[in-house]
């Protein structure tokens, strides 16, 4: 039988250490590559308040599209890019080229669950790969089920940690780079990329810090791992703007331009060349922390975005539109969030100390629904991840996997702490246009029936 298949990418786009495409590489006489570019779901739809993704978000895919495009046509292939609604985009290709097998990476995002049980019911015929490209354990490792995965990362992180081999063994698996691609049957239509890439640019007026692709992602790790910087992470990482302070890996990590296992595997060799240390160790107890999350959305499925989180505790917030307004443009009464927020508008990317202020501003001094806030940073990060980010919304706003069950930060404290010469706060204009909580309009005054 010919077999000709479909290769979705998704969260796995890169060429090298992607045993998935290996395997369609291997075993197909026909491919077509293609990646579909999230359309808004119902829950997108209910809790979104901007129009559009932020602008750096938009760059960011495009940029790793592009590379990736690049790569395949030395391949001899070429990425086919499509919007609109998932299932009748992916039920085209099928059509269009004859699809039988379908490739698409292991995910924990919802919306993939949903459309590939559609397409799954109007081609009962297609055959559908799927392997983890994703994650850095497969379940069958893991020493517990799925069911019974802790609510609480520390005994996560105990019980894996005690997993032979962690690194080298991890590592060995990815290494399968791809020499040569099975032809396409379409011809290559992503010609449009450089000139919507070019045109953000005007619009943005700023160079980007990050550029998307795994071609910057192979460069990233090698100058940070070329670096005294990962000796020194763990007193740098709260740090709240400086480049150096933490890896940076997060946003390749995320749209998959770089494998979990390539960056474990350049972990080990630093340690092994440049010595091992409470740092260096940090790195990789920081990168439980999003390989807890994986298997938390998984367990949890739809509970992942449920107001009232797996505590089941309906936290007492609600929806105020001019807070969320502030708090988006950065006029609230918190010079640090104001600051922080201009940050994320232009570059699509945040510290984690400052996303763990600006998401506890948003529940606990704003009392707005934290869904909200999770829905905004999915629009605007360039490291946006379905399971951390959701993952740690729940957590910040007390109803996910914190055992504390409750985390407020106090914002002057914070400043004092992280920001005493006020320097990060100048540099994204923090004061500039502070308000107070809410603005009463003239029209909201009582008025006397005399008037
Ligand atoms: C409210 C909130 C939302 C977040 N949303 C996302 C998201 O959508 N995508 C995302 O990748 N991270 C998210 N994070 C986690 C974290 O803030 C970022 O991963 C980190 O700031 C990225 O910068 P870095 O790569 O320099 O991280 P580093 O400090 O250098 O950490 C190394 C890597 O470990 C992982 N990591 C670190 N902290 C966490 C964490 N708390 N949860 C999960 N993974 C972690 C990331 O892959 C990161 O690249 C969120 C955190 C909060 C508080």
């Amino acid at each position: 039988m010919s077999i000709r298949s479909l290769y979705w990418f998704t969260n796995d786009l890169r060429i090298s250490d992607n045993p998935l495409l290996a395997q369609a590489a291997q075993n197909s006489h026909q491919l077509t590559c293609c990646y579909l570019i999230p359309s808004l779901t119902p829950l997108d739809q209910r809790f979104q308040v901007v129009a559009s993704n932020g602008l750096a978000k938009q760059r960011f895919l495009l940029e790793s599209l592009a590379d990736l495009d690049a790569k395949l046509q030395t391949l001899g292939q070429s990425l086919q890019i499509a919007t609109g609604e998932a299932v009748s985009q992916l039920c085209q290709f099928i059509e269009l080229t004859e699809a039988n097998h379908l490739y698409v990476s292991e995910s924990v995002d919802f919306a993939i669950h949903q459309t590939l049980r559609e397409v799954r019911l109007r081609y009962p015929q297609l055959t559908v790969v799927s392997l983890n490209t994703h994650r850095l354990f497969e379940q069958a490792e893991l020493p517990f089920s799925l069911a019974a995965l802790p609510d609480s990362f520390s005994v996560f992180r105990k019980q894996v940690e005690s997993l032979d081999g962690r690194y080298s063994s991890q590592s060995a698996r990815w290494n399968s780079d791809i020499t040569a691609l099975p032809p396409s049957v379409l011809p290559s239509s992503s010609s449009w990329l450089s000139t919507a890439i070019r045109s953000i640019n005007l619009e943005l007026r700023s160079s980007p810090l990050w550029r998307g692709g795994e071609s910057t992602a192979l460069e990233h790790l090698e100058d940070y791992f070329s670096s005294d910087s990962p000796l020194i992470y763990k007193q740098t990482r709260n740090a709240l703007d400086e480049w150096e302070s933490s890896t940076k890996f997060s946003s390749w990590l995320a749209n998959g331009c770089l494998s979990i296992g390539r960056l474990l595997a350049r972990l080990n060799d630093y340690e092994t060349q440049r010595g091992a240390n409470e740092s260096t160790y940090w790195i990789y107890f920081e990168l439980l922390w999003r390989e807890y999350f994986q298997w938390y959305a998984l367990k949890y499925g739809a509970q992942l975005f449920q107001f009232s989180g797996i505590k089941g505790q309906v936290p007492l917030t609600s929806y105020y539109p001019q807070r969320m307004r502030s708090w988006i443009n950065g006029t609230t009464p918190y010079p640090i969030v104001n600051a922080a927020m201009k940050q994320l508008k232009v570059t699509g990317y945040l510290s984690n100390r400052s996303r763990q202020l600006v998401a506890s501003c948003l529940v606990h001094e704003l009392s707005i629904d934290w869904r909200y806030g999770a829905q905004y940073f999915q629009s605007q990060l360039i490291d946006y991840d379905v399971a951390s980010n959701w993952g740690n919304w729940q957590y910040l706003a007390g109803v996910g996997a914190d055992p504390r069950g409750h985390r407020r930060f106090d914002l002057a404290k914070q400043t004092a702490l992280y920001d005493p010469e006020l320097s990060f706060i100048r540099h994204w204009q923090g004061e500039a246009d502070q308000h107070s909580i809410d603005v009463v309009d003239m029209v909201d005054w009582p008025v006397s029936p005399a008037q």
